[in-house]
């Protein structure tokens, strides 16, 4: 068993720094597209055995030090009643969207081992193959809550900050909902065997430092608060997040998340003694050799002082990285920083 991961999470000395990356499993792989040529998107979240086969291929490709769960943020969302498609090119797609009161109150908190089975059902299959910990997670409530309200994605998030400004109540209500969901969802997801649980934050960098504040923090402290009694590593990764900091640090959780935006260092230097996941640009695996070797080694430096470091990118890597990139940087980061 490979539990380094699991040790620089609690800000144990381990022989080398683990890396893992967000989104590891997916599109990049050609051997991702090739059990994805015969099923769906939401078919493979729903199927545990294909989730299962997915999810082991970046640590049996690859090498990564940690494994996460293969599902999506929004499976919950559809679990609540929100009716979900993803169309090739364009995302997620919710046919209603969550602007009112009505459409509030059609959404259901839901019995997680009964509507989500097959997310438990992944787990625990998964726990009897792995070598390397596993990674649970949900989507945070405000990433979450702009899907539903905006019925997908966005670059303004226009509907999601009217109701905000408009509607705070309403808003609100929806963040609680979303909130109770999530706290059911991950408290299984540690039942069935999730040795860490991941929160993803990825549209929390769309807020003002006061609005987040607001509308967004007291959900995440609420849900990590819920997990504590799990004595399992939670991590929160806010996307955009470094004029947030403040308020990961004060979350509850015990690994900061960290997008590429901001020096590891800095971040260091504010987080105390919590661990730090990130972050080098995800581009950046494009680098060639000699150059992506002293940009892992001057992060690997960066993040001496850190009270455990989990390297990984500072967001989802993208679908067109060649494979033998991420492998050459995993490789690289553990040849790197072997003590
Ligand atoms: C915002 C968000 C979503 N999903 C997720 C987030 C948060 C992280 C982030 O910011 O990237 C999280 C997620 N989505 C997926 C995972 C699997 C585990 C992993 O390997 O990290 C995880 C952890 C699989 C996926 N989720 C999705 C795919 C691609 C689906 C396909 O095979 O066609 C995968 C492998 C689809 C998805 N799912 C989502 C979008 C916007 C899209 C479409 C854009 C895209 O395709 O990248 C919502």
């Amino acid at each position: 068993m490979n539990d380094t991961f699991l040790k620089a999470c609690r800000g144990e000395k381990t022989d080398y720094t683990p890396i893992w990356m967000m989104r590891q499993a997916g599109r990049y792989l050609p051997e991702y597209q090739k059990v994805r040529g015969n099923v769906t998107f939401l078919e493979l979240c729903k199927s545990p055995e294909l989730c299962v086969e997915v999810t082991l291929q970046p640590i049996d490709i690859l090498g990564m030090d940690a494994a996460i769960l293969f599902s999506d943020i929004l499976i919950l969302m559809e679990a609540m009643g929100a009716p979900l498609d993803f169309h090739e090119g364009k995302g997620p797609i919710f046919a209603t969207t969550i602007r009112d009161a009505k459409a509030l109150d059609m959404l259901v908190i839901p019995d997680p081992d009964e509507a989500t089975g097959f997310v438990m059902e992944t787990i625990r299959l998964l726990r009897k193959e792995l070598k390397v910990p596993l990674i649970g997670f949900a989507g945070a409530p405000f990433t979450c809550a702009t899907y539903l309200i905006e019925g997908g994605s966005s670059k303004t998030f226009w509907e999601t900050k009217k109701l905000m400004y408009t509607q705070p109540e309403l808003f609100h209500a929806l963040m609680e909902k979303i909130t109770e969901a999530t706290i059911l969802y991950l408290q299984a997801q540690a039942r069935a065997g999730a040795q860490a649980l991941q929160l993803f934050d990825s549209w929390a960098g769309v807020l003002a430092p006061c609005d987040f504040e607001e509308f967004a923090f007291p959900y995440i402290t609420r849900i990590l608060a819920s997990l504590k009694s799990y004595d399992i590593p939670l991590i929160y990764f806010a996307n955009n997040g470094a004029t947030l900091l403040d308020y990961s640090v004060r979350s509850g959780a015990d690994v900061i998340g960290l997008d590429w935006r901001i020096n590891i260092k800095d971040a260091i230097a504010k987080v105390g003694k919590k661990a730090v996941q990130g972050n080098i640009d995800p581009f950046a695996l494009l680098l060639p050799k000699d150059k992506l070797k002293s940009r892992i080694q001057n992060l690997l430096n960066d993040a001496r002082g850190a009270h455990g470091h989990i390297f990984n990118l500072g967001h989802g890597i993208h679908q067109f990285t060649p494979p033998a990139q991420a492998k050459l940087a995993v490789e690289l980061v553990h040849e790197l920083s072997a003590r």
